[in-house]
């Protein structure tokens, strides 16, 4: 794989995640002060467990058909095998989704995106899911503390999303090649930001990513257990087809 090869991988990735981000950074630096008042606050936590789990799956599921699109731009994946493309996307969307959080995120007052204003954790109580909740803010501070570029999010997402070691893949060679050309795209990008050591701090972040996840389904399981009809017909199939 020649240099220039490695930037056309990089500049295709980068463009994809720019055009697929659903909200530039710059946008959401100029919310990062518009908070929830108390009286919208108190709103959300009078919010039943299934009104706010809807609530949450249909602002998340936005966010995973973003991951989705770039997902089908990242050089390599629409080669892939439909089984396979399947297997990486129910797996590493919802990573995904979680670096890309980082980005939406206020470490002076913890607060994160969502529904138009930034929340601190209390807002979610309703969803009565604290452990989860806990880790995705946690998660959030430590990722904004690597203070990362929209080029290192654009290509650790895609490292995370291209990951050879999922189950059930049926082309696990292919996938590997696919997943070395983005290393090799990520680690170029990193010596050039004089950041090597920022690529073990995000190879440490893999195992909190998958960690939340799992969180997220057993919590999933959890809730479709107390609301069966809920889930089977107020959830968004590809909320369902990617983590039921
Ligand atoms: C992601 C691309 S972006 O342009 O940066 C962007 C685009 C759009 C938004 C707005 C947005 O959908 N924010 C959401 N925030 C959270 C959230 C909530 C608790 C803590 C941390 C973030 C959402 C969730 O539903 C969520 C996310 C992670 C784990 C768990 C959950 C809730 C469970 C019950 C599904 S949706 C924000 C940012």
């Amino acid at each position: 794989t020649s240099l220039l090869h490695i930037e056309e991988i990089c500049a295709s990735i980068v463009r994809s995640h720019r055009e697929t981000s659903q909200y530039r950074v710059e946008e959401l630096q100029a919310l990062r002060w518009k908070v929830f008042s108390r009286e919208e606050i108190h709103a959300y936590q009078s919010k039943s467990v299934d009104e706010m789990w809807q609530h949450c799956a249909l602002r998340l599921t936005d966010a995973v058909q973003y991951v989705v699109e770039f997902a089908k731009r990242i050089p390599g994946f629409r080669q892939l095998c439909q089984n396979d493309q399947i297997v990486l996307l129910k797996s590493g969307s919802m990573e995904v989704v979680l670096v890309r959080m980082s980005r939406m995120f206020n470490t002076e007052n913890s607060t994160v995106f969502f529904d138009g204003k930034f929340a601190g954790k209390e807002l979610f109580k309703s969803l009565v899911c604290n452990e989860l909740m806990t880790s995705a803010f946690d998660l959030a501070h430590s990722l904004c503390a690597l203070r990362l570029t929209e080029q290192q999010v654009a290509l650790f997402s895609a490292l995370v999303l291209i990951n050879e070691d999922r189950p059930c893949l049926e082309e696990r060679g292919r996938v590997e090649r696919v997943r070395k050309e983005v290393e090799l795209a990520l680690s170029h990008t990193l010596h050039r930001d004089n950041q090597e050591g920022l690529l073990h701090k995000l190879y440490q972040k893999v195992a909190v990513l998958k960690s939340l996840c799992s969180l997220h389904i057993e919590k999933l399981r959890w809730f479709r257990q107390l609301y069966p009809l809920t889930v089977q017909s107020l959830f968004p199939p590809l909320y369902k087809e990617l983590f039921g």
